[in-house]
């Protein structure tokens, strides 16, 4: 662009579980300086605050009703990204079993999603040097014209692995069943499921480096921005 400042530039990267979207996200955010939405952890607040308020996960229309309650506020600066809930600050909360293990069920409730994807769209809208958002239906439904699309993928073997590093001492292969049941809840629900948008770029992180791949988003970040 001549003669202006730079135009907001919007990156959706989508995926399954443990492919590296967090990570990817906030560092290829931090080094283009633009603001960060873990989509993630909005739907993991909103499951939170089920749970907290006595609300049964198992029913849909008792999860439908309460959609419209809870105040979700996310922070979008990606050295610091920050979750609330009514005020609270639920990031250590969210992160819980409890809250891992109900999660698909009540992000696969159409108010649910309703809701939380009017957010994103209006964090994204706001963010002035642009955003780079990740979750699971970002290219396909959230943001459809965002300038950038990516789909990570890594084996469930590679993913098993990194998630037993993190909660240290895991079961890998009970990581890995609990991981490949997440994403097929998350893959077969009726609405907005975890898919690759037809004009995303997929990339398999298996055999890369954390590094490598923030690497390989970043110049396709740089391309992008510098065709437009
Ligand atoms: N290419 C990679 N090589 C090795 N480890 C990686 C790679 N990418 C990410 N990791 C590690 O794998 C773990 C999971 O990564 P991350 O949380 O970014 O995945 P995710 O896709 O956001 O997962 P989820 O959807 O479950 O939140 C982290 O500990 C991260 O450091
Ligand atoms: N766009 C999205 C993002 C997430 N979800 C649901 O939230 C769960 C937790 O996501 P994490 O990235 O924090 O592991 C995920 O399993 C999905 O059920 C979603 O539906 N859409």
């Amino acid at each position: 662009m001549e003669n202006g400042a730079a135009q907001p530039v919007i990156v959706a990267i989508d995926g399954p579980s443990g492919t590296g979207k967090s990570s990817t996200s906030k560092a290829v955010a931090s080094q283009l300086g633009l603001s960060y939405l873990d989509t993630g952890a909005q739907y993991r607040a909103i499951t939170w605050w089920m749970v907290n308020n006595g609300i049964d996960t198992d029913d849909p229309s008792a999860i439908a009703a309460a959609a419209g309650k809870p105040d979700i506020v996310s922070g979008t600066d990606p050295s610091n990204p920050t979750i609330t809930v009514d005020g609270a600050d639920v990031a250590a909360p969210i992160r819980t079993q409890e809250v891992t293990s109900k999660v698909s069920a009540v992000s696969a409730v159409a108010e649910v999603r309703a809701r939380i994807t009017e957010l994103q769209r209006s964090i994204a809208a706001t963010a002035e040097q642009g955003i780079v958002v990740e979750g699971r239906d970002i290219g396909t439904t959230v943001l459809p014209d965002a300038d950038l699309k990516i789909f990570l993928t890594a084996s469930p073997e590679a993913r098993a692995a990194r998630r037993s590093g993190e909660l240290k001492g895991a079961d890998v292969n009970a990581t890995r069943e609990a991981l490949i049941k997440r994403d097929a809840a998350d893959s077969t629900r009726k609405t907005s499921p975890l898919a690759k948008a037809d004009d995303a770029v997929e990339v398999d992180t298996t055999e890369l480096t954390l590094a490598q791949v923030i690497e390989c988003v970043v110049t396709l970040v740089e391309e992008k921005r510098a065709a437009k």
